[in-house]
């Protein structure tokens, strides 16, 4: 079975030109989605995925970037495709804060039967740190990562051997020793704040640091609308663009 991961959008949560950054993982047999940002429904509809090939849903963190089209999705899957749901990926701790503290503004109905995160979609809660087989050919491991100081975050990898950093800040010790000397990572997508001071992102300072084995692997997403100044300034990483489809390894 061949795998691809194709880019729904690239930009960062503030970026005008581009989508908010989220991925399709395809294959001929599932459309999984990481993260569903304010721009991603839009995004499917270009690409003509509609909401019922979606199979699932990763989540890494609660930005509206990364799940401001949620309540899109599950409604269009309720009353447009008569009360189908999708599955839901996620840790149980963040389970309960993405529908007190974001979904149930909008989507909290009891009148109709609607009230808890469950009544929206498949629920499948994801232990932190354990590889965790979510489709026939496709593990997920949710890694914690230091996004913002005390709030849930998961960068994830993909079959072992893929990891897509979602948001996070740099962590040289994880990219170099952990994603590449011990698992032998071939591809990494990183969240790359362009210029500036990182504080809660992996700036493009910090990832020009790491040796050129580790960059040779690197795709940078999640950036600012002035990326075309930085083509060529990226040492050996790549900018990843929107709606790109790269191969990754079963
Ligand atoms: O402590 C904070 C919290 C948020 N922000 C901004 O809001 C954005 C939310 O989405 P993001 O995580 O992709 O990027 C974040 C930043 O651009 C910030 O600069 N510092
Ligand atoms: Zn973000
Ligand atoms: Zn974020």
């Amino acid at each position: 079975m061949s795998l691809q991961i194709q880019m729904l959008g690239t930009g960062s949560a503030f970026a005008k030109t581009f989508y908010n950054t989220s991925a399709l993982i395809r294959s001929n047999e599932m459309n999984i989605l990481i993260d569903c940002g304010a721009t991603t429904p839009r995004s499917l509809h270009e690409i003509g995925v509609q909401p019922d090939q979606i199979d699932g849903i990763i989540i890494s963190h609660i930005h509206a970037d990364h799940v401001g089209g949620l309540e899109e999705i599950a409604f269009r899957l309720l009353y447009q495709y008569k009360n189908k749901k999708t599955k839901l990926f996620l840790t149980e701790s963040l389970a309960g804060v993405l529908w007190e503290n974001t979904l149930k503004g909008g989507m909290y109905n009891p009148a109709d039967g609607f009230s808890r995160l469950e009544d929206y979609f498949e629920v499948i809660l994801i232990e932190e740190n354990v590889p965790t087989s979510i489709q026939p050919g496709l593990t997920i491991e949710f890694i914690s990562t230091l996004h913002i100081p005390h709030k849930l975050n998961y960068s994830l990898f993909i079959n072992g051997r893929t990891f897509y950093s979602a948001d996070t800040q740099f962590n040289e010790e994880l990219l170099v020793q952990e994603i590449v000397n011990k698992r032998n990572c071939h591809t990494i997508l990183h969240d790359c704040q362009l210029s500036g001071n990182g504080f809660i992102h992996a700036t493009l300072e910090e990832l020009l640091t790491l040796p050129d084995y580790v960059q040779e692997r690197v795709y940078l997403m999640h950036y600012d609308d002035d990326m075309m100044n930085f083509v060529g300034k990226t040492g050996s990483m790549t900018f990843i663009h929107q709606h790109e489809v790269i191969e990754i390894p079963e």
